[in-house]
């Protein structure tokens, strides 16, 4: 599923975001279709984390317009939970796992079930977790009472995914997913991606500076350039060169 020909989910036009003197994003545009793979790369610097940011709702944009399902998100509105509340959720390179806490601790992070309001569901949470782990085609995970922290780096940033989509979110936002992962990890949070976007329809706005992975993965590349989204590319486009002449020089 490639999202081809769909009215996009998101749409992002012409948005801006300084801090203080410095203009982190001085024009930002790109849309997402359902089902799609965007991935955003650029140089240190370039604006992509800002851009991430403002679609998450982490930062307000100065001026521009966010659609979600061609409704517009108004400044007011513009917040963390708010596009959560609309389907957006990030996973963010550090994972915002609790080392120390078990899987289905960190899936149900800020949403612990509790019976009678008292005592903490620990049977659901873990029926749940096992449910979203089969739905990821994670088997790798067998023994739920573990701390996190005792987990490969792969299957933690499987947990990540699964907590990320888990909660019926529409958009994953995926920053820097598997820089500090070796090339067996990589490999299966890769396929997990492509699982996740194939079986749920998921749409995913990847932040990468392993251009190969971004080749592997995008449909569609956004290059990010001193602030400006400069160059867009389809996945039968790219070339190498082209990706990286458009990342070093904009064009
Ligand atoms: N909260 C902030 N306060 C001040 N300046 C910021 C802030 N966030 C980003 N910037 C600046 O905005 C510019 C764009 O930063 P951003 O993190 O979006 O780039 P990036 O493309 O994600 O870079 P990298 O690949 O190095 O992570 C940089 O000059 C950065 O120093």
């Amino acid at each position: 599923m490639n999202g081809s020909g769909a009215e996009p989910l998101l749409t992002v036009e012409h948005v801006t975001k300084s801090f203080g003197g410095v203009q982190a994003m001085r024009d930002g545009s790109f849309d997402l279709k359902r089902g799609e793979v965007v991935a955003i790369v650029g140089g240190n610097g370039a604006g992509k984390s800002t851009l991430a940011k403002i679609v998450s709702g982490a930062h307000v944009p100065d001026s521009g317009r966010i659609c979600i399902k061609g409704v517009e998100v108004s400044r007011a509105d513009h917040s963390v939970s708010h596009m959560q509340a609309c389907g957006i959720e990030v996973v963010y390179q550090d994972l915002a796992l609790v080392p120390n806490m078990t899987a289905p601790y960190n899936l149900f992070l800020g949403r612990i079930p509790r019976k009678w309001g008292l005592f903490v569901d620990e049977k659901k949470m873990r029926k749940k977790t096992r449910e979203v782990l089969e739905q990821l085609n994670v088997t790798t995970v067998q023994d739920l009472s573990q701390p996190i922290s005792s987990m490969s780096g792969g299957q933690q940033q499987s947990i990540a995914i699964g907590r990320a989509i888990a909660w019926g979110s529409d958009i994953v936002i995926l920053d820097e997913p598997t820089a500090a992962l070796g090339p067996n990890e990589t490999a299966e949070v890769e396929r997990l991606v492509e699982d996740v976007r194939d079986q749920h329809g998921t749409s995913f706005i990847l932040i990468s500076h392993n251009l190969d992975q971004v080749r592997r993965l995008a449909d569609r590349i956004i290059v990010t350039h001193h602030g400006v989204t400069s160059r867009e590319f389809k996945r039968d486009e790219i070339t190498s060169d082209r990706l990286v002449k458009a990342i070093t020089l904009g064009e």
